[in-house]
C-alpha cells in the first residue's frame, strides 16, 4: 500500500505554502557560515532549502508500517549504512554477489532517498507509489520531528548511526571543501570548528541530535536502534546481523553459511565502494561529487587535523552533553 500522497495531492504538486513560508519567517535566524542563512527549529539549525524539505515532508508525508529511516547527523556514516541497509533489505531481488547489484553501478545516495535532500527539496510531493517494501528512507533531520509517525504507534523502524564527533567535524569540514570549495577558502578550520561546537551548523547540535536518539532507543528499543560508526568498523558482520533482525528481516542458518553477512560486509566496505567507476565519477542530482562522500573512512583520522586544545573542548561537551545519559562512544 502507497500511502504516501494526500488525496489532495499529486505528483509534482507545489507544497511550499503560506504556511510554511510564515513558519520560516517568524524562526531566529543567523548568517550561515557559508552562504545564506540557518534557521532554528524545534531545536536544530537547518539551512532554507532542508527547512522546507522538512516541513513539507511533515506536512504531507505519511510513513508506512514496514518503512525502514536511517538517521544520522552528516558525516556519521550515512553513505555506508544506506549501501548496507540497501544491501540488507533487497537480498532476495538482488542476490549479494550478483554481478548486476545496483551498489555495483549506483552511489547509494542514488538508491536511498533521503527527506531533506532529494525526496522534498523540490517543494513538489514525490510520487512513491512504486518503491516496493520496506521502503528505505534517509535523513539528517532529527528523526522524531521528521513525522508525528516516528513517535508514534506506527511500525516503521529507525537506525539511528552517530559518530565520534571530532572525526565527525573533520569529515564534515574536507566535505564542505569539496562541495563548495570557494565558500570553504574564506573560511578557517578555527571558525567552522566553533560554529560545529556551538550548534550553529546543518542540523547541529550534534550532541543533542544524538542524545535525542539514544533516549528514543532507549524508551522504543523495538522502533529506533542506536548504533556507531566505530562500532559497526569494529565488529561489521555482528552489526549487519543485528540489523538485519532489528528490520525484521534476519538472516537464515543457510544465508549465514553461503557467506551472505559477510558479502555485504565486503560489498560496503570502504575499500570496495570507494573504488567503484560510479562513486569515483558522477554526481547526485543535487550535483553533489560521488567521491565527495568517499575520503579515508577511518576512525580517529581527526588527530591530524584537531588541536589538542580542540580536542579538550570536543571531549568536555561530549562528557557534560553524554554523561547524564549514560552515553559513551
Ligand atoms: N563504506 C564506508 N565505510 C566506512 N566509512 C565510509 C564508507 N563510505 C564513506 N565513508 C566515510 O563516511 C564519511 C562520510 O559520511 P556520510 O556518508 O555520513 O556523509 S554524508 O552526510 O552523507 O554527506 C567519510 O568519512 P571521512 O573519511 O572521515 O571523511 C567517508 O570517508
Amino acid at each position: 500500500m502507497a500511502a504516501t500522497v494526500p488525496a489532495s495531492g499529486g505528483e509534482g504538486e507545489v507544497v511550499g505554502n503560506q504556511e510554511i513560508e510564515s513558519l520560516i519567517e517568524s524562526l531566529p535566524k543567523l548568517p550561515f557560515l557559508v552562504e545564506g542563512h540557518i534557521y532554528k527549529y524545534d531545536g536544530f539549525w537547518y539551512i532554507e532549502d532542508h527547512l522546507r524539505a522538512v516541513l513539507s515532508c511533515k506536512k504531507h508525508f505519511r510513513f508506512e508500517d514496514s518503512d525502514i529511516l536511517l538517521a544520522t547527523f552528516p558525516k556519521c556514516g550515512t553513505t555506508w549504512l544506506m549501501a548496507i541497509l540497501y544491501a540488507i533489505i533487497n537480498r532476495h531481488r538482488y542476490p549479494i554477489g550478483s554481478e548486476d547489484h545496483p551498489l555495483l553501478t549506483n552511489n547509494p545516495h542514488s538508491l536511498v532517498r533521503n527527506f531533506e535532500l532529494n525526496l522534498y527539496n523540490k517543494n513538489a510531493i514525490p510520487d512513491l507509489s512504486n518503491m516496493p517494501a520496506p521502503r528505505l528512507f534517509a535523513t539528517h533531520a532529527p528523526a522524531l520531528s521528521l513525522c508525528d509517525e516516528v513517535k508514534n504507534n506506527s511500525g516503521c523502524k529507525v537506525v539511528y548511526v552517530c559518530r565520534n564527533p571530532k572525526d565527525s567535524v573533520v569529515s564534515f569540514w574536507h566535505f564542505l571543501g569539496k562541495l563548495k570549495p570557494e565558500a570553504a577558502s574564506r573560511l578557517s578550520f578555527d571558525e567552522f570548528f566553533d560554529s560545529f561546537c556551538s550548534g550553529v551548523i546543518t542540523f547541529g547540535l550534534f550532541w543533542d541530535h544524538v542524545v535525542d536518539h539514544w533516549k528514543a532507543s532507549l524508551s522504543m528499543p523495538e522502533k529506533v536502534m542506536f548504533l556507531s560508526y566505530e562500532q559497526i568498523i569494529e565488529q561489521p558482520d555482528h552489526y549487519v546481523k543485528k540489523m538485519a533482525e532489528f528490520m525484521g528481516c534476519p538472516f537464515s542458518s543457510v544465508e549465514e553459511d553461503e557467506g551472505v553477512v559477510n558479502g555485504i560486509v565486503k560489498m560496503c566496505s570502504f575499500s570496495h565502494l570507494s573504488q567503484l567507476e560510479v562513486n569515483k565519477s558522477g554526481r547526485t542530482q543535487n550535483g553533489v561529487r560521488h567521491d565527495s562522500f568517499f575520503r579515508r573512512g577511518v576512525v580517529g583520522d581527526s588527530k591530524n587535523l584537531l588541536s589538542s586544545e580542540m580536542i579538550n573542548k570536543i571531549d568536555r561537551i561530549t562528557e557534560e552533553k553524554f554523561s547524564p545519559h549514560g552515553l559513551t562512544i
